[in-house]
């Protein structure tokens, strides 16, 4: 039977799903329409890979892997809610809550020399970074604010700090030796079968890849990080941020680009703390202290040394902080610094924050400051340095009167940089990497050096024409002007405009606005048309699509939690993202010590609408167009009354805007005239919600302003995370 598949995933959303569902599912219940979840937490997907080390029930399935598979069957129609994508530091703490929760599984090996360890670390690899998305998203990715979201951005404004033309606040990026300059790109002609190989400077060659399989028309494209340009960038960066009294920041993507991403964070950590790597550096070798994971890793392994030494350190240390620029801080009144853990600071959001807040990030002191954004390589580093030329320029946006930029973006079976993990090295010595077909033949080949980070990205053709198409209808259903994000100096994209100019052609263009710019000059074009009030739809790459949908949204309506967000799965099938955004960590801190869920579902209610409007159509369920359309209504219907969470406990939150949800959603169903037994059913409930909003508001604030316990943060306990997130028993029993 046919069913919509609701996962469960972490933190904030996890919480906001154990208060949700269960009302979604009584109100689908008798339209026939099954709604069923799968678990990809985590501490699931940690458990599902190893089966061998747990009791019989102990095991879990592996959910992942099952909708992986439905992903790519006509049937699929699933709601996808944001989940950690772990950096070590993460995956790390969870394997200790399950160990503790007594789950018999290993711990994560640093290094891993004999054959068991490479077998659990290469498990553990897996599950690490962003590893279910891409496992999801068997199709291109189509985002946008719906009207009622942007019109209520627009009469209730969020704050956005001022510019002015002074700030200090810049983008530094690489101007040689990165990714972006040494790129090579071909398409293959035909289907054929690589291999990546690496030739030391004695001649020996060791194959780092083999028998990658490729289709006919892929798009491949191979590049290196040169150390040396990055050591060397990154030192004369920190020089030039003390130099101008601003505050040093790292904006990177650990999470996604979970191979090449911390590596550079490390040498950026290094390149920061400079006299502590001259001065202790075998030492810290010894300890094994892996800076890739951050400062944090390093200040956590320096406690197993003997005192003297560890303070000696510490001290040197401070003398950075005292001598060095300041640094970023994420959490100022903790002492954590933007150089703490790769996935505090995530460059799709962290930017947009940003420049929302005048430019500034928070310092040591708490207070904001102009601060340098170090954005190492300058593929797409330019579109944040115009959009903060713009506001220089042009003082800060207004959300009151901006327009709006939907996103549709290529992202289908691991495209471009997204999908390159499996083809990224750290050089192990100085030589030349080549790609080679199975004729011998050299596609690409790169010089490189010991350290270097070389990676090969591939783009499959179908992915690349379900693309075009998807922008030709966006644009013709939107009415609106949409650019293609792509640089002809670019390998990549020069090898894609060609794609791209042939596949509009087996389209209807006539009378659409279709453009193809470079990033940073779309980005111009982009930002003077939404101050005029213009909507202007990006059409990028996946690294692009990643940036855009969280920099305008942020920028528009506050938060990308707000978005629309389908992915129209290439065999037919429904992917509903729930927002743009992540997994929110500090929502649960606040829940745990105020008991206050400040985490807007909005983004939830959105992609519900479109699953049952999906499945109806799919089903011919009439009842689930129905509900869908409901949905929509009591969804605009919430954002005119403000009844979203507040962020201050004691005030309406994520529990009480899903009241709101319910009553609205039940009148709506009660008003309409499309189905009689729904309008029978749900008029009882909604008065009874009605007649009992005061109580119901009253139970579910009352509760709050107390810390509250949830039993485990990767893995709470049902019972403890379910009463917690359901508290109003007026409002529990209306539901039963
Ligand atoms: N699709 C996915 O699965 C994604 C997962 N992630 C993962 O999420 C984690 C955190 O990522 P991070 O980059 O910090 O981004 P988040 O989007 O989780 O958080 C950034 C800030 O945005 C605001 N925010 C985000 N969503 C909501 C919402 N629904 N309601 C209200 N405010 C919201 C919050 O601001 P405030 O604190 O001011 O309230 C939050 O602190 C990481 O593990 C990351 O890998 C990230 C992106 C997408
Ligand atoms: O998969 C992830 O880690 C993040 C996804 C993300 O940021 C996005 O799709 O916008
Ligand atoms: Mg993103």
């Amino acid at each position: 039977m046919s069913k919509i598949i609701y996962t469960k995933t972490d933190e904030a959303p996890a919480l906001a799903t154990r208060s949700l569902l269960p009302i979604v599912q009584s109100f689908v219940k008798s339209s026939g329409i099954n709604i069923e979840t799968k678990d990809i937490s985590l501490a699931a997907r940690i458990l599902a890979v190893f089966p061998d080390f747990l009791t019989e029930d102990q095991r879990v399935p592996d959910d992942l892997a099952i909708l992986g598979e439905l992903a790519k069957k006509p049937e699929a129609n699933i709601v996808k809610l944001p989940n950690i994508s772990a950096s070590i530091p993460q995956l790390k703490s969870a394997i200790k809550e399950l160990q503790e929760k007594g789950f018999n599984i290993p711990d994560y090996p640093n290094e891993a020399e004999n054959d068991t360890d490479k077998d659990i670390k290469a498990r553990y690899d897996k599950i690490k970074g962003s590893a279910v998305n891409p496992v999801l998203r068997e199709g291109n990715s189509d985002r946008r604010a719906p009207k009622a979201v942007k019109n209520y951005a627009k009469k209730n404004p969020h704050s956005m700090g001022a510019w002015s033309s002074d700030s200090k606040t810049h983008v530094a990026t690489m101007s040689n030796g990165d990714f972006a300059h040494n790129e090579k790109s071909v398409t293959l002609p035909n289907a054929n079968t690589i291999k990546i190989t690496h030739t030391d400077a004695n001649g020996n060659t060791t194959t780092l890849k083999d028998n990658l399989a490729l289709l006919k028309g892929e798009i491949i494209d191979a590049t290196v990080m040169n150390k040396k340009a990055l050591v060397s960038f990154l030192d004369k960066q920190v020089a030039d941020a003390r130099d101008k009294g601003i505050l040093f920041s790292l904006h990177m993507k650990g999470t996604m680009m979970k191979v090449s991403d911390p590596i550079i964070f490390g040498h950026a950590v290094k390149a920061f703390f400079k006299d502590v790597f001259s001065k202790h550096g075998a030492t810290l070798e010894e300890l094994g202290v892996n800076v890739n994971s951050g400062l944090g890793n390093l200040l956590e392994r320096i406690q197993e040394l003997p005192e003297a030494k560890r303070t000696e350190i510490e001290a040197d240390i401070d003398a950075t902080y005292k001598n060095g620029p300041g640094v970023a801080m994420v959490n100022s009144d903790k002492g954590i610094t933007n150089l703490h853990v790769p996935s505090d600071v995530i460059i799709d959001a962290s930017m947009p924050a940003m420049i929302r807040t005048s430019g500034q990030m928070w310092n040591a002191e708490g207070k904001l400051q102009d601060t340098k954004a170090v954005i190492p390589d300058s593929s797409y580093a330019g579109i944040y340095a115009a959009t903060i030329d713009f506001c220089k320029e042009n003082g800060a946006f207004d959300p009151t009167t901006m327009g709006t930029v939907p996103n549709v973006g290529l992202m289908a079976q691991k495209a471009e940089e997204y999908g390159s993990h499996d083809k990224t090295f750290e050089i192990p010595s100085n030589g030349t990497v080549k790609v080679i077909d199975a004729s011998g033949e050299v596609l690409m080949q790169h010089d490189v050096e010991e350290g270097d980070i070389w990676r090969m990205c591939q783009t499959k053709d179908a992915p690349i024409q379900d693309w075009v198409k998807l922008a030709v209808t966006r644009a013709r259903a939107s009415k609106t002007p949409a650019v293609f994000w792509l640089d002809e100096n670019r390998a990549h994209d020069a090898e894609l405009i060609k794609k791209v100019n042939t596949y509009l052609k087996d389209h209807d263009t006539s009378g659409l606005d279709l453009r193809i710019l470079s990033p940073i000059e779309a980005t111009k074009f982009t930002c003077a048309r939404i101050v005029k009030g213009e909507d202007t739809i990006s059409v990028s790459g996946n690294v692009l699509r990643d940036y855009l949908t969280d920099l305008f949204p942020i920028l528009e309506v506050g938060t990308s939690a707000k978005m629309l967000s389908i992915v129209p799965l290439m065999n037919g099938g429904g992917l509903f993202e729930t927002g743009a955004g992540g997994s929110a960590p500090k929502h649960v801190q606040q829940l745990l010590e105020e008991n206050h869920l400040r985490w807007d579902s909005l983004g939830e209610f959105l992609a519900l609408a479109v699953s049952l409007d999906h499945f109806g159509e799919v089903n011919n369920n009439e009842k689930a167009k129905v509900l869908g359309e409901a949905l929509d209504d009591a969804t605009d219907k919430l954002l005119e009354n403000r009844k979203g969470p507040s962020r201050k406990a004691g005030e309406l939150d994520n529990r009480g805007s899903h009241f709101y949800l319910a009553m609205y959603w039940a009148q709506e169903l009660a008003s309409q005239n499309k189905d009689e037994a729904l309008k029978t059913e749900f008029t009882p409930i909604a008065k009874q919600l009605a007649d009992n909003e005061a109580i119901i508001i009253k139970e579910l604030n009352d509760i709050q302003g107390k810390p509250t316990n949830i039993g485990g943060y990767y893995e709470p306990n049902e019972s403890l995370i379910n009463s917690v997130m359901r508290p109003s028993s007026t409002f529990n029993s209306i539901l039963n």
